[in-house]
């Protein structure tokens, strides 16, 4: 019988069939979810010979749901998100400048899953802009509530505009001169929390304990904006000591965890140096916590030096309650909508990220595996095809059944 996942002081509960929401996404959403979903089901079926199964529940956001239902995030979609736990998602458009806000950042932010989770490791024979992919292999914790995200602005020209500044400019009249063209000016508010940093930074060290990695870097602008992105840095170094008992590294501010045999250090990075960094000394880095809109440059960035937002998965988790939706880190490619064309690697591997969330580690597994080996065989798609030499070209469809036929291949010690 299909179940909803649950979550008790003993962690997640997830039974042999749960029932998973899902949304398809805009743009190339439908694409590279009916490529997803086949693969997710193989595996499944591989490694559980029928004994696990999962549910699909379709639920609506974005183009589709506002066609059927003139509301572009239903209420339905967030009752069943929060009544089941854990959910998939493909990538749904948001306007720049006016129009709706965006309905990935308010899942995100209604649901307060926190961490925006998104590892970035290379896989054997995807085309790479730099020399040696292999040494790029990171785990971002992008915290997903806060910062200048929280869509908190004032548009120019308006009422509300006219209101702040006149709060503003009579609370603060010395921080009011350095707005340079007031009369002009849109704002933007930038909150960032003790209780945000702490529980983002927590997560990072977690896992970094629970896999026995080299580093956490906490990457922050906070010589310039000393009270946001300045208190992130000082409040994750606060925590470790506080929580996990780290001491000062060679007199500070950099800091050792010792946990047995394991040494995690706890370092900082300014956010320019760090993405020249990434770039000459990858090895340098492992776990990585930043604030918002660090951690969505840097995924991007990261994505493309492994081979492309292609194959560039997430997960968007509360580690207190268990709630969490999977997404791919790229949006909806739209000039590629409706054409079998583009990779659908990267929802693949978010639904990887979800089973090992739910500890089907064997689906998982047969999902890499499935990967690395449609990879290896140069079976690909047009992004990874226009880099790589004698490579087949695959539509988004022919990539997952490339996949499927690996793990149906796969030795049953695999599965
Ligand atoms: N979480 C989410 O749902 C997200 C949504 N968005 C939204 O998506 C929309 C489009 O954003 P945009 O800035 O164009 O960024 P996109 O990530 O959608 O696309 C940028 C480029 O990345 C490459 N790309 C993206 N997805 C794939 C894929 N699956 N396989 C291969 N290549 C891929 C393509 O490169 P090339 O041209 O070289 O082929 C594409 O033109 C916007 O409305 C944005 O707000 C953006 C990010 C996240
Ligand atoms: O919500 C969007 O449209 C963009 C979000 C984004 O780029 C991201 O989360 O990486
Ligand atoms: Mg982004």
């Amino acid at each position: 019988m299909a179940e909803a996942i649950k979550m008790n002081d003993k962690g997640l509960q997830v039974p042999d069939q749960p029932i998973i929401p899902f949304i398809e996404g805009d743009g190339t959403g439908p694409d590279i979810w009916a490529a997803s979903v086949r693969v997710f089901d193989a595996a499944v079926a591989r490694a559980y010979g029928g004994k696990r199964s999962i549910a699909w529940r379709e639920v609506l956001a974005g183009e589709k749901a506002f066609k059927q239902t003139g509301n572009w995030l239903p209420q339905e979609t967030l009752d069943l998100f929060r009544d089941y736990l854990v959910g998939i998602k493909g990538p749904l458009t948001t306007p720049v400048g006016g129009g709706i806000r965006s309905l990935n950042v308010a899942l995100r932010q209604i649901l307060d899953l926190y961490t925006c989770l998104r590892p970035v490791r290379y896989f054997a024979g995807v085309p790479s802009p730099v020399k040696r992919p292999e040494a790029t292999d990171m785990v971002i914790f992008r915290e997903n509530t806060e910062d200048i995200y929280a869509g908190i602005e004032f548009q120019q020209g308006t009422e509300d505009n006219a209101k702040f500044k006149k709060l503003f400019s009579e609370a603060f009249p010395a921080l009011y001169k350095k707005v340079r063209f007031p009369d002009t000016a849109g704002f933007g508010v930038k909150p960032v929390s003790i209780e945000g940093t702490e529980r983002l930074v927590r997560a990072a060290i977690n896992h970094a304990l629970q896999y026995k990695l080299p580093s956490v870097t906490l990457v922050h602008k906070g010589n310039i904006m000393k009270f946001t992105e300045g208190g992130f840095r000082d409040w994750g170094y606060a925590l470790a000591r506080k929580e996990y008992g780290a001491v000062d590294l060679d007199g500070g501010p950099w800091q050792v965890i010792q946990r047995g045999d394991h040494k995690l250090v706890i370092k900082d990075a300014i956010a320019d140096a760090f993405l020249q960094q990434i770039l000459t000394r990858p090895d340098e880095y492992s776990v990585v916590a930043t604030l918002n809109l660090n951690g969505d440059y840097i995924s991007d960035a990261l994505a493309a030096q492994v081979g492309g937002i292609g194959i560039a998965p997430g997960g968007n988790i509360n580690y207190v309650s268990g709630h969490a939706i999977f997404e791919a880190t790229h949006g909806t490619a739209p000039k590629y909508a409706g054409q079998d064309k583009v990779n659908p690697g990267s929802v693949i591997l978010s639904g990887e990220m979800m089973f090992r969330y739910m500890g089907w580690n064997e689906a998982a597994d047969l999902i890499i595996l499935g990967m690395e080996r449609a990879i290896a065989a140069k079976t690909v798609t047009y992004d990874f095809h226009r880099m790589m030499e004698g490579a087949t070209l695959k539509k988004c469809s022919e990539f997952g059944d490339e996949i499927i036929k690996h793990i149906q291949d796969a030795p049953k010690s695999a599965a």
